[in-house]
């Protein structure tokens, strides 16, 4: 957060203090409703005219918080509980004065589990090997760094690419050198288009011309990846389809179509959408909030009350197939998949297809919040697997 205090005007007001918030922040009124006097409002179509008289801005990935929203407003705060960062202009935030908050790392393990249930999907297909496969992580932050360690875990083998981190234990190489030697290629760095290592189409024609039989996940920003020509390179085929996951797309919601049609995987930018990532980003962006007002920070609603009620059982000796099985109870991501392609591509694309599977979408939790019971004869090979899944297993 930028480090400014409370305003003197906003902490002699603060009972009168306005707050609008995205629609879609979890546990919105819980956490805000007492703070204020709260708005709810669809994020991706917020205009001037509705911050003008807030305080307050509570926001998530989908609102453009910069001059044209905020100039003529008295907004003091912003908050956006989500780990990305670049729908907000941090720099004219910092120059006007307005705090603002995100929550990084919020969701990072619903990214993780995200990109391994993609990776078993892909294996049940054959075209990953766990066994033999070089993993590159492309952003070694909090979604790359904790992939990193749950993979090394099953006992695949790591190559790490960020020019800003030196992560003990990852092989780290540059990123032409990781396209190179990695087998599946995993993108976790924010967007950005400036700096010594911009990352806006990182993944170029040039650099996407070079994935030959690799399989591409692209779980961060949609622009780091140039679409259109993975597109043509599909097309032309010099590029598998059945080898690329994109939860992320350039103009979202607006995203093409026929990349959606050609590729392996393909879901509406819900990687970070389990409950707790949720949670724990507005809970993140509540705490923030009653810091910069100088007031009690708020009660946590128990999350706990809300886990899976089931033990799931996996009979031991199963090997790959026993953690795949077990992978999928808690995260089928060809339903996330299937839901995109019916909505977009079988249906006539409704204005809003996109927005309204995020808003419905369904209570995932993540593996750490339900119980898991390895039966037969000792597995420790498996038993093994599933803790670096964070699965909790019970006696
Ligand atoms: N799909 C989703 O639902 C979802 C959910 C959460 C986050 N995200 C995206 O994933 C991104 C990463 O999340 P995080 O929590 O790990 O963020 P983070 O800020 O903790 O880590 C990002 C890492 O990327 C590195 N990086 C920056 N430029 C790079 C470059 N050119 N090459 C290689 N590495 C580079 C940074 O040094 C940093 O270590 C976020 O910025 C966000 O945009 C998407
Ligand atoms: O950066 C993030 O945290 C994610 O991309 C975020 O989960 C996206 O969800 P949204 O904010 O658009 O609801």
């Amino acid at each position: 957060m930028s480090g400014l205090s409370v305003s003197g005007r906003v902490k002699d007001d603060i009972k009168g203090m306005k707050i609008v918030a995205d629609e879609n922040l979890s546990l919105v009124r819980e956490l805000f409703g007492s703070m204020g006097e709260l708005v709810c409002l669809p994020g991706r179509s917020m205009r001037p005219e509705d911050v003008r008289e807030a305080d307050i801005l509570l926001v998530r990935s989908v609102t453009r918080v910069n001059a044209t929203l905020l100039a003529s407003s008295r907004v003091r705060f912003v908050g956006s509980a989500t780990i990305g960062t670049d729908h907000l202009d941090t720099a004219w935030l910092d120059g006007q004065g307005i705090a603002w908050t995100s929550a990084p790392g919020c969701n990072a393990m619903s990214v993780v589990e995200y990109v391994i249930a993609a990776l078993f999907e892909l294996w049940a297909r054959g075209d990953v090997d766990w066994d033999r496969q070089v993993m590159g992580i492309v952003g070694l932050g909090n979604v790359g760094a904790r992939l990193a360690v749950v993979l090394q875990r099953l006992g695949v083998r790591v190559l790490g690419c960020d020019p800003f981190v030196d992560l003990e234990g990852v092989e780290q190489v540059d990123i032409d050198t990781l396209l190179d030697r990695a087998d599946v290629v995993s993108l976790h760095t924010p967007l950005t288009h400036a700096g010594p290592h911009p990352t806006f189409h990182l993944l170029d024609r040039s650099r996407l011309a070079r994935f030959a039989g690799k399989v591409l996940i692209n779980s961060g920003r949609g622009p780091v990846v140039d679409n259109a020509a993975l597109l043509a390179l599909i097309v032309s085929g010099c590029f598998d389809p059945g080898k690329v996951v994109l939860d992320v797309w350039e103009k979202e919601p607006d995203l093409d179509r026929a990349l959606l049609a050609k590729i392996r995987i393909g879901t509406p930018h819900i990687a970070g959408y389990s409950q707790e990532g949720k949670w724990r980003g507005s809970l993140m962006v509540a705490e923030a909030l009653s810091n910069f007002l100088g007031t009690a920070p708020p009660e946590a609603p128990a999350l706990t009350g809300r886990a899976l009620s089931e033990v799931k059982i996996v009979e031991s000796g199963q090997g790959w197939s026993g953690l795949a099985s077990l992978v999928k109870a808690f995260y089928p991501i060809s339903r996330d998949d299937a839901d995109l392609r019916r909505e977009l591509l079988e249906r006539d694309m409704l204005p809003g297809a996109f927005d309204a599977l995020r808003k419905g979408y369904w209570p995932r939790r993540e593996f750490s919040s339900g119980r898991v019971r390895l039966v037969g004869v000792e597995d420790p090979w498996l038993k093994e697997r599933m803790l670096a899944l964070n699965f909790r297993l019970e006696a």
